[in-house]
């Protein structure tokens, strides 16, 4: 891979790291199946913990410490995921730029494309697989396949037109994939961060910056239990680290 403006971490930011990350030794979501892969959820956020400017606008917020431990993250999974609304309005590369990351460490982009609207031909992805710097992306849809550039795993409609998460991961671990990096949008961290059972870490950039209102939120929906709001999730086991000026925290959904 040619050089970038990537750096490799110190080994005491991989220490911090690495307890969070998938290996044989790192304990999984309480009560997971086997047949479910290892799922990082990771996003970075401003203090008033939006993610983007707007819907559909791509913003930097990882300063150049914290991008390169997303590469690093990168490099540590078999697979990215992001959903359509990310893949149409960010064109990212999702590929592992991390120094000295080989071919055989790339890892899998996978798009949640549930209507197809998002089109290999012409994408940053597709390009970079074609350049041997990525591998070809696979989406995520419902109904049934077709000859298209990118392999398509289809996944059956539930409630309300929406893909089950649990059987999207599922098909993927079907796939070969042991280890998924969940990178975003909103649509997507707000439906995971409901799903503790399948969610075994979440590692999150603060930039010290507020986005302002009207902004894109990482916040999941209403929570209630007998009809009282409650929290709508929480992070236990946490530690954090400060990266350049971004705060790193990590920790697993949980009570
Ligand atoms: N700061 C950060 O770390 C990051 C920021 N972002 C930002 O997030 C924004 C995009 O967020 P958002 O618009 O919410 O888009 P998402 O990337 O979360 O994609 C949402 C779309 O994915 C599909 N999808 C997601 N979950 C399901 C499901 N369970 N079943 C079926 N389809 C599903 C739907 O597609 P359809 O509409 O076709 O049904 C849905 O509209 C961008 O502005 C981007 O820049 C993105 C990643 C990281
Ligand atoms: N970690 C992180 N920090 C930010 O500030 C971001 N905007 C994002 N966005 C995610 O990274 C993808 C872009 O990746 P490439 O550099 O194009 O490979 C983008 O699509 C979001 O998923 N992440």
């Amino acid at each position: 891979m040619p050089a970038t403006d990537i750096t490799e971490l110190s080994s005491s930011e991989q220490t911090f790291l690495d307890p969070y990350l998938p290996s044989p030794s790192a304990p999984s979501a309480s009560g997971k199946s086997a047949k479910l892969p290892f799922v990082t959820l990771t996003y970075a956020c401003s203090l008033d913990g939006m993610i983007a400017l707007a819907p559909g606008v791509r913003t930097a917020l990882s300063g150049p410490e914290t991008k390169s431990m997303t590469h690093y993250l990168r490099l540590k999974h078999d697979a990215i995921l992001v959903g359509a609304g990310t893949a149409v309005a960010d064109l990212p590369s999702l590929n592992c730029r991390y120094p000295g990351a080989e071919f055989d460490e790339q890892p899998q982009p996978v798009i949640v494309d549930p209507r197809r609207r998002w089109k290999v031909e012409g994408s940053a992805l597709g390009r970079l697989a074609e350049e041997g710097k990525g591998r070809q992306p696979w989406a995520v849809s419902l109904g049934g396949n077709s000859d298209e550039a990118c392999k398509r795993l289809v996944v059956e409609e539930s409630e309300g037109g929406r893909m089950d998460w649990e059987t999207v991961l599922r098909k993927l671990k079907a796939e070969g994939i042991r280890s998924v990096m969940v990178e975003g949008g909103a649509t997507v961290i707000n439906a995971l961060l409901a799903e503790p059972g399948l969610v075994d870490s979440v590692i999150v950039t603060i930039a010290p910056t507020w986005l302002g209102q009207g902004g894109l939120a990482a916040c999941p929906a209403v929570t209630t239990v007998d009809g009282r709001r409650v929290n709508a999730a929480r992070l236990a086991d946490t530690t954090w680290r400060q990266f350049g000026a971004d705060a790193v925290l990590c920790g697993r959904l949980g009570a």
